[in-house]
């Protein structure tokens, strides 16, 4: 099933019942409308105050006033706060990082049963030191992909339980690469995934990990 929208489809809920996944494709369809058409205008805009955030260096007599108005917008949003299942933020397949300003803001551009290949940028946020990624930010990059394609597909839900990576050359922030991924294999409830990082034709980080399937009622 290649598929080329972004980030939309990969993430079918696990079902086998037909009937069941049409109402898992409708509920994607309706994940993917809240926060309305403006919502990704929203995302970008907590994008630029996490990067201008950690990049700025504020006269001391500014930090107050910036606090203050920082602290109204938290107060104004927790106004709307609403349970887990419900928020936009993470729900948004149709976005970059689904939408949400922890994930890497990375663009699928093709996903198979078992393959994916996106496209990512690291930003100021992610910057660890001398202009390379932090170490951190990789997992989470890999956790995120390799996670959701070994949930994929009809698949019934897996948990990471690890994720080894290797740190090849540094990554650099503030230009695009290319993420390659693949479902390797399956034994019983254990899903292996692998997945590589590549700056131009360079491979600046690769990674495996396990997923386990969740036995029934298992939190
Ligand atoms: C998670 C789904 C979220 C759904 C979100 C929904 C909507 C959002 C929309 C889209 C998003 C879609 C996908 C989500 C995206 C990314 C996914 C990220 C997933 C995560 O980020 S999730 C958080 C981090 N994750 C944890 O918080 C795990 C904590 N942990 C546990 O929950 C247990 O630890 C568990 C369940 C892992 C296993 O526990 P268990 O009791 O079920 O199974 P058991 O221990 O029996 O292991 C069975 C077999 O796996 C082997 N095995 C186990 N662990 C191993 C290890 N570390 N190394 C080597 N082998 C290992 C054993 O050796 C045995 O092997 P064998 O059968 O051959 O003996």
């Amino acid at each position: 099933m290649e598929n080329s929208a972004r980030e939309a489809s990969p993430d079918e809920e696990a079902s086998t019942d037909h009937g069941a996944q049409t109402d898992s494709w409708a509920h994607l369809g309706a994940m993917m409308k809240r926060g309305g058409s403006d919502y990704p205008k929203l995302v970008a805009q907590m994008r630029r105050v996490q990067d201008s955030f950690v990049a700025a260096h504020l006269p001391a007599v500014l930090v107050p006033e910036f606090a203050e108005q920082l602290g109204e917008l938290a107060d104004r949003l927790a106004e709307y706060e609403v349970g887990e299942s419900a928020r936009p933020a993470g729900s948004r397949l149709d976005l970059p990082g689904r939408g949400h300003p922890f994930l890497l803001p990375h663009i699928v551009d093709q996903w198979s049963d078992t393959r994916v290949e996106a496209r990512v940028t690291f930003t100021p946020f992610h910057l660890g030191g001398n202009g390379a990624a932090h170490g951190g930010s990789l997992p989470l990059l890999f956790d995120e992909v390799l996670g959701r394609l070994a949930n994929s597909s009809g698949r019934s839900i897996a948990r990471t339980a690890y994720i080894h990576v290797n740190y090849r050359h540094i990554t650099p922030v503030g230009k695009q690469l290319r993420l390659e991924a693949t479902l390797d294999r399956e034994e019983g409830r254990k899903r292996y995934a692998s997945g590589r990082l590549l700056d131009g034709d360079v491979v600046v980080s690769d990674a495996e990990g396990l997923f386990v399937e969740l036995r029934p009622g298992q939190p």
